[in-house]
């Protein structure tokens, strides 16, 4: 069969002719504003437009989203109406400069303009306040806009991206890095862990487990969930030893200290301890290389008795279906820290079946960019 046929690689099935056809007739001008104009296209053609308007200045609409986190302008409009004059004093800018700013937030709907030309929050804007850790993510992507500058060089491997050093724990160095820039990526992890411990914990159900054991736990935010939300299991958090002690100190200060036991160790080169029927891994596996995956699935199936189960959640690709958060940020996020990568549900299935485990399942995500779940069994 020719490449025509079969698709370049020949794995991929060819494009009827008539996809060919049509995407040029797409992609003629005189046809777009035929289209344009003509009833029965026009609404087609304008919303693909507006679509792709989008796609080509996301990128400035990020870094208003920028200014504005930065600035704190949504905590000072909470207090009540503000003037684009009074903002900018505050900001140390010229009043016609922040006129732009809060023009450019109110057409993102994160504010709102007032008929009197005041600006007042609006509920996407207070909702952003309300979300654990999204300022400080938004901040800290300033470093992964950099990584960004030459996408291409990156996708080549070229640049040395700043986001490799920005997670020091990953290859667990710690112990080198100053305790309060190590603090500040805790307290990141920890806050962005609630969504995710929020939408796990209504995908999975953890009502018959006796004890688990939450590898790559961090801070134990994760594990806490679990513990306020059944009341039956006994918690363990494994971690690199300059980790666990945080979980501990989670557990006393919300009164729950007698139900967690850590485990400090690195899954690289430690055996996994046995005793938990369920263990989770939360947004660990996209940290990692294949290899070191596939070592750690066999430690665990070697650490759970025959018909434990395993939750895997993290943010994942959409494989065959792609997915705006999985493939677009999350892919490009792992990319740049280069330790790992963002795979789909059915690689992470893949993975897991090849360690052993049975009855992979994948529910429904509720947000696909919080975050997926993937659950597996040790044959009995
Ligand atoms: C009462 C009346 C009349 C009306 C009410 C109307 C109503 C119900 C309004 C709804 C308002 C509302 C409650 C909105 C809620 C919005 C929420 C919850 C939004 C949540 C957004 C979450 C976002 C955008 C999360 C973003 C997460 C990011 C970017 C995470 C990044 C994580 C990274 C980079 C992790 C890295 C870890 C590593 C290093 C890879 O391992
Ligand atoms: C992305 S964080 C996730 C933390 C937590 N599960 C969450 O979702 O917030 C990855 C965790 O894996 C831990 N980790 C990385 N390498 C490890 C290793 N070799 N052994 C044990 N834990 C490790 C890190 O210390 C960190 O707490």
């Amino acid at each position: 069969m020719s490449d025509a046929a079969t698709g370049q690689n020949g794995s991929q099935p060819a494009r009827p002719r008539i996809t060919g056809w049509f995407h040029r007739l797409i992609a003629r001008p005189s046809f777009q504003t035929w289209a344009s104009h003509f009833p029965l296209t026009r609404g087609i053609a304008r919303r693909e437009g507006a679509e792709m308007f989008d796609l080509v200045s996301g990128f400035v609409q990020s870094q208003v989203l920028m200014a504005i986190v930065e600035l704190r302008i949504l905590h000072d409009l909470m207090g009540g109406s503000r003037s684009a004059a009074g903002l900018a004093r505050d900001a140390g800018m010229m009043p016609d400069r922040m006129e732009i700013l809060l023009q450019a937030a109110a057409a993102l709907s994160l504010i709102r303009r007032r008929k009197d030309g005041r600006f007042v929050l609006a509920r996407k804007g207070a909702a952003l306040l309300g979300v654990p850790g999204l300022e400080a993510m938004i901040l800290h992507h300033r470093a992964f806009y950099r990584d960004l500058e030459d996408p291409v060089a990156l996708l080549r491997g070229e640049v040395d991206t700043e986001l490799a050093n920005f997670w020091p724990y990953v290859f667990g160095a710690r112990g080198l890095v100053d305790p309060k820039i190590t603090q500040t990526y805790s307290d990141l992890m920890a806050d962005s862990q609630a969504l995710v411990a929020q939408d796990t914990l209504r995908m999975v159900d953890f009502s018959d487990v006796n004890c688990l054991m939450d590898v790559g736990g961090g801070s134990g935010t994760f594990a806490l969930a679990v513990a306020q939300a059944y009341p039956k299991p006994d918690l363990r958090v494994f971690d690199l030893p300059d980790v666990v002690p945080g979980a501990l100190a989670r557990f006393e200060a919300a009164g729950q200290g007698g139900r967690l036991a850590v485990h400090g160790g690195s899954f690289r080169s430690d055996s996994l301890p046995q005793g938990a029927d369920a263990i989770s891994l939360i947004r660990v596996l996209y940290d990692h290389s294949d290899d070191t995956v596939r070592g750690l699935l066999s430690k665990i199936f070697d650490s759970l008795p025959p018909g434990g189960r395993l939750i895997v959640s993290e943010p994942m690709s959409g494989g065959a279906a792609p997915e705006r958060a999985g493939d677009v940020y999350f892919a490009f996020y792992t990319m740049a820290m280069r330790t790992g990568k963002t795979r789909s549900s059915a690689e992470i299935a893949r993975l897991c079946t090849h360690a052993g485990f049975v009855d992979c399942k994948t529910p429904p995500p509720l947000r696909p960019f919080v975050t997926s779940v993937v659950s597996c069994v040790k044959p009995r």
